[in-house]
């Protein structure tokens, strides 16, 4: 490495190579919202959680979360991911993703009972997910949901958050304040 390049450099480059490939692939997608903010901003935005409020910088965590939602909302394969950024990253990205070829109840259930199974890295990620995602429906009801669908997804991620626990006090703790919120006690 020439001497100008900082102890971080090739950290920095894996993590614009995540981004750039997860923008490239989320590129025609946008989020429910009736902003239509583009979907990019979602796996960025759990990124941001991990690194400003659970102050996560663990290298394959951060990668991880800007992958997040390729596979399972893009026509990313785990090959390329593992090609493109290596094993671990490949099976974090694996352990948050959900199989679409399942009915929706049965994906939720398994959301619920495969939590307290995940490594550590992955449960990082998907309490960042998790926040960010509930963040958002305060923030805005996505098209074609009610107050009841969003009520009932609140309800929903406090039981796959309570399989999560005992992972990120930060994170735990603005998910509780979220719940706390809405009355939903787990
Ligand atoms: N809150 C919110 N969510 C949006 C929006 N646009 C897209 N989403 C995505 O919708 C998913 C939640 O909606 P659901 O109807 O419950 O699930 P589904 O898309 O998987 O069928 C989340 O997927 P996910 O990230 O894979 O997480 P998870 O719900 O599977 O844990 C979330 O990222 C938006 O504007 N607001
Ligand atoms: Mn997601």
């Amino acid at each position: 490495m020439a001497d100008n390049v900082p102890v971080f450099g090739n950290h920095i480059q894996e993590i614009i190579r995540c981004a750039n490939f997860a923008a490239i692939k989320h590129k025609h997608q946008r989020r429910k919202d009736t902003d239509q903010t583009p979907y990019i901003n979602h796996p960025i935005g759990v990124a941001f959680i991990l690194t400003e409020e659970a102050k996560v910088y663990d290298l394959s965590v951060i990668q991880a979360a800007l992958l997040h939602d390729t596979v399972e909302d893009t026509d990313t394969t785990f090959k390329e991911i593992e090609e493109q950024f290596g094993k671990e990253v490949m099976g974090l990205v694996k352990e948050v993703t959900d199989d679409k070829t399942l009915p929706k109840h049965q994906r939720k259930y398994l959301q619920i009972v495969n939590a307290p199974h995940a490594t550590n890295k992955a449960k990082l990620v998907k309490l960042a997910d998790k926040l960010h995602n509930l963040r958002d429906l305060n923030r805005q009801t996505p098209n074609g949901w009610n107050d009841r669908r969003v009520q009932e997804y609140f309800e929903w991620a406090a039981r796959v958050v309570a399989g999560l626990r005992g992972t990120s006090s930060a994170m735990e703790k603005e998910l509780d304040e979220l719940f706390k919120e809405r009355k939903i006690t787990i």
